[in-house]
């Protein structure tokens, strides 16, 4: 079967800068994996790889046709990014944020209505300007907008970084229920107790290199602990 993303020996530098070398992964359909490394690791580098943002040479491959240049190409094919540090528009109100998000054509399961049922709270501030959400629910928001493109894969960089540890608790929740959905996800996560509740299976990278990965149980273990200095 195709894998949902697939890089085949990806190298990505910036301004000829090496940062990925010869990292090559599938992520199949419907499945949760966790992306873990020390800070400069490369990580969202690995995400940023699928826009073309730093120079790319190898292959990546969505449902295992390659991937163009073309900036909407991995929207709308069924590829959506949670970049770290939110990105919403504080000028629009909650539900003009989200209705920003269908800008693909694909069908699916998500309207205004179900991610609103997914945050109770985004509902509740539906007509709120973007600048007036805590920071916990701005990230809700930028899921929300995310799902609004019916992704098969959704990649999130940091989703938890500077949030309270109930907010955390609520979009575990969250991120758990769009994966009991069917929807891959991609986590790039500091916080490893998030990808040990969500994910099967987990890659680590250090210093730009794939040096291990497996069931997400193997997170515990001493060699990959250091590997990634948990
Ligand atoms: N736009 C850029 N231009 C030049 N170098 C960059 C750029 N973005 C990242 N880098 C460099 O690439 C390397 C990997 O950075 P990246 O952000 O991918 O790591 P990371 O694992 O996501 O780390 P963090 O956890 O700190 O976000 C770092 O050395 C960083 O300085």
């Amino acid at each position: 079967m195709n894998a949902v993303l697939e890089f085949r020996n990806v190298h990505a530098s910036y301004a000829g800068a090496v940062v990925l070398q010869d990292v090559s992964f599938r992520i199949e359909e419907g499945q949760t994996v966790g992306l873990v490394g020390r800070n400069g690791a490369g990580k969202t580098t690995a995400l940023m790889s699928v826009y073309r943002v730093p120079t790319v040479t190898g292959e990546i491959l969505v449902d295992g046709t390659p991937l163009g240049r073309k900036r909407h190409e991995p929207a709308s094919r069924g590829i959506s990014l949670v970049p770290q540090g939110k990105r919403i528009f504080g000028n629009l109100t909650v539900e003009e944020n989200i209705r920003l998000g269908r800008a693909s054509r694909r069908k699916g399961q998500w309207t205004v209505d179900a991610v609103f049922d997914l945050f109770p709270n985004l509902a509740r501030g539906a007509k709120r300007p973007g600048t007036a959400l805590s920071g916990g629910e701005q990230q809700m928001l930028a899921i929300a907008r995310a799902l609004m493109a019916e992704p098969k894969l959704l990649m999130l960089d940091e989703p938890t970084e500077g949030l309270a540890p109930v907010v955390i608790d609520e979009l575990v929740r969250a991120l758990g229920e769009i994966r009991d959905r069917g929807t891959a996800l991609l986590l790039v996560e500091q916080h490893v107790g998030m990808i040990r509740q969500l994910a099967d299976s987990f890659l680590a990278l250090r210093k730009g290199e794939l040096v291990g990965g497996g069931p997400v149980a193997d997170l515990e273990s001493r060699a990959v602990q250091e590997l990634i200095a948990l």
